[in-house]
């Protein structure tokens, strides 16, 4: 049985400043698993070009997001600390409960790991907060974990394959999307973009997000049988071809014969800057500017109180079964 959890999530850069992005961008990009095969001179151009030029940009975007979000921090980084607290306190005491990311903000998986060996803990379930299987998702996290379990070989590692077909997942995004519909169609599921060539190669990724868009359009329809239901994806990066349809097209062609839209992001389990300014200021003016004019998005789940118990109690079956799988 497992004595601790830990949460990994992808990680924001230490402050908005664009020196700190600039750092982070080097580290999440710089990883092999986040472009999956970059050109051999990849680490060059990514340091004398593209994360001094990116992270002018992007802080400019991360500064405006934390200053609206008014907590004074990374929104990722401020929900990530407020889910795992709400898991340590719904858990049995005799397990510990960390969070940790993967990139920028501390603390690192190696942090996590140095207290449950000094806790005397044994066993450690490790829960990327990324509910799809990928490359740049669980993959990163399981080798990037793996690779810090090296330097404490008392610890094991018990690793949570993506969670995207969990019933607590899906019920409880579900749930939250029924909290905002107001009969508003179409609904747009946006699911995060990865390379098209990863699919190819046997990435799960795009499998697990039709597999869970197929199960939010039955829901809905159950409920209302002629509501409009899309899958797209975002976040696009560079110039190689993408997981299509792309969110801002669908957007902006549903901005010319209809008046609203809700988009949901189930990529996410938390706030960040691809749902707080790429889909909050990003997209909505998209659909305003060509027509639109009533813009909704669901919230992540974040550290909704009905989501934590649930997943909670979840995370405590010793096994999980395959919560990716049918
Ligand atoms: C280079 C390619 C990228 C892939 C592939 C990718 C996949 C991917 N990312 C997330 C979740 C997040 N990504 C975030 C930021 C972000 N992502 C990329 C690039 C790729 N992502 C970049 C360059 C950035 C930095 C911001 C920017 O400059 O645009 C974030 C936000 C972090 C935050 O601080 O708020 C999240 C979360 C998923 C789930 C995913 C694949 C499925
Ligand atoms: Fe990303």
């Amino acid at each position: 049985m497992f004595d601790a959890i830990l949460f990994v999530q992808l990680g924001s850069p230490e402050d908005a400043t664009p020196k700190s992005v600039e750092k982070y961008l080097v580290e999440f990009l710089g990883d092999w698993h986040t472009l999956g095969n970059p050109p051999f001179f990849w680490n060059w151009l990514l340091k004398r070009i593209i994360a001094p030029k990116r992270s002018v940009k992007s802080a400019c975007k991360y500064q405006e997001m934390v200053q609206k979000a008014g907590f004074g921090e990374m929104p990722l980084v401020y929900y990530t600390r407020r889910f795992a607290e709400g898991i340590a306190s719904a858990v049995e005491s005799r397990i510990a409960v960390r969070y940790a990311f993967e990139f920028g903000t501390k603390p690192s998986i190696s942090d996590a790991l140095q207290e449950f060996a000094d806790f005397g803990k044994k066993k450690i379930r490790v829960v990327p907060l990324f509910p799809q299987r990928s490359l740049v998702t669980t993959v990163a996290v399981r080798d990037i974990a793996a690779a810090c379990f090296q330097k404490f070989p008392q610890l094991s590692m018990d690793f949570v394959d993506g969670f995207a077909l969990n019933p607590v997942w899906l019920e409880e995004t579900f749930q939250n999307v029924l909290r905002h519909w107001n009969g508003i169609s179409p609904i747009v599921f946006s699911f995060h973009g990865t390379p098209v060539a990863w699919a190819k190669k046997g990435d799960p990724y795009s499998r697990d997000c039709e597999a869970e868009f197929d199960w939010f359009r039955k829901k809905i329809r159950e409920v209302s049988p002629n509501a409009e239901v899309l899958l797209s994806y975002q976040s696009r990066f560079g110039h190689g071809k993408w997981l299509g349809p792309f969110t801002t097209d669908v957007v902006a062609q549903i901005a010319q014969k209809q008046k609203e839209v809700l988009l949901v992001c189930p990529s996410f389990t938390a706030e960040n800057l691809e749902t707080l300014h790429e889909i909050d200021v990003e997209l909505r003016n998209l659909f305003l500017a060509a027509g639109g004019q009533r813009f909704t998005r669901v919230p992540c789940l974040n550290d909704d109180a009905n989501w934590v118990k649930r997943f909670a109690e979840e995370m405590m079956r010793e096994n999980l079964g395959s919560p990716c799988e049918k």
